[in-house]
């Protein structure tokens, strides 16, 4: 049995990586993912043009079957993790980068397509854009025109990291767009938008910005999760990979995953819950439920979900 998948051109022993922000913010971090065994490649943290500090604490807050935050993307600056990625030799990397308008956007970009950096660059949708607009990804018209204007000068390997959707025209129109552009890939889903978690003991909200509202992550995602990874599959051009993320609490739902599409597999609130040993379990779950099928290779059972 063999778990290889496929990142760019290159193949790589595990379909394993974390999901963006979680234990990769940091260059201790990041080199502990480096030497993570059974992580297929790496996601830097969301970065900016200047270093942020973030929200002020409590922005995380565990919770039964998940996770909440509003961390405020905390990040050592582009320039770090610009460094870090072109130095990068132990394992594939992808560089996360994101900005609080699409502006800012272009302006990081440019710079990474100015920069020796030939790898892959993976830019968060999820940003905020303009003040009572909605977050670009939910801003169709203005994803258009900000990647037009990415793709008119940007040539090195781009993928988007996308906020899920609720609505079958939401997965049309986005994808409508996504299949323009000669993207990489689409890393799906980020956290599930402002949420809210109640502490009943204290009457409180449990994280400090925004009023307690934050991106909800964990177990509780999975099924929003699945259906962005197999609505998005079925959408996008072949070309364009997918990535899913959220929920990933056992092999079994890494399974799902790429039974719904997923090329790759991300890990995001169970490794800050469990550790970086989770990618040793999960690739011992993932192996014995492929064993129990007959399946030798993930590519034996990716996107072959079947309909009733
Ligand atoms: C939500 C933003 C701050 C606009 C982007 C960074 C980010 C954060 C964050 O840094 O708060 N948390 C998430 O769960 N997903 C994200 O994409």
């Amino acid at each position: 049995i063999n778990l290889q998948a496929t990142l760019l051109d290159q193949t790589i022993d595990s379909p394993f990586l974390n999901a963006s922000g979680v234990h990769c913010q940091t260059q201790e971090e990041l080199d502990d993912l480096a030497q993570t065994k059974n992580l297929g490649a790496l996601v830097t943290k969301s970065a900016t043009l200047q270093v942020r500090e973030g929200n002020p604490n409590p922005r995380y807050y565990d919770l039964p079957a998940g996770s909440i935050n509003s961390m405020g993307l905390p990040n050592l600056g582009y320039e770090f993790y610009l460094d870090y990625v072109t130095k990068a030799d132990k394992k594939p990397t992808i560089l996360s980068v994101a900005a609080l308008s699409a502006a800012d956007a272009i302006t990081l970009l440019k710079k990474i397509q100015a920069s020796d950096y030939e790898g892959p660059t993976e830019l968060n949708l999820s940003c905020p854009n303009i003040v009572g607009e909605p977050q670009l990804a939910y801003d169709f018209e203005n994803t258009d025109k900000v990647l037009a204007e990415v793709f008119s000068f940007y040539t090195k390997p781009l993928g988007v990291k996308l906020p899920p959707y609720f609505d079958l025209v939401h997965f049309d129109k986005i994808s409508a767009v996504l299949n323009k552009y000669p993207l990489t890939h689409v890393n799906t889903i980020n956290s599930v938008g402002n949420g809210l978690w109640v502490d009943i003991e204290t009457e409180q909200v449990v994280t400090k910005a925004k009023g307690g509202f934050g991106g909800v992550g964990g177990a509780m995602v999975l099924p929003t999760a699945l259906a962005n990874v197999r609505a998005l599959r079925q959408r996008l051009n072949p070309s364009i990979k997918i990535m899913g993320t959220g929920g990933v609490t056992t092999g079994a739902d890494a399974f799902a995953h790429i039974l719904c599409g997923a090329e790759l597999v991300s890990v995001g609130t169970q490794v800050i819950k469990e550790g970086l040993g989770a990618y040793d379990r999960l690739t011992a779950e993932l192996k014995e439920i492929m064993a129990a099928k007959g399946y030798t290779s993930l590519s034996d059972f990716r996107g072959k979900l079947k309909e009733l």
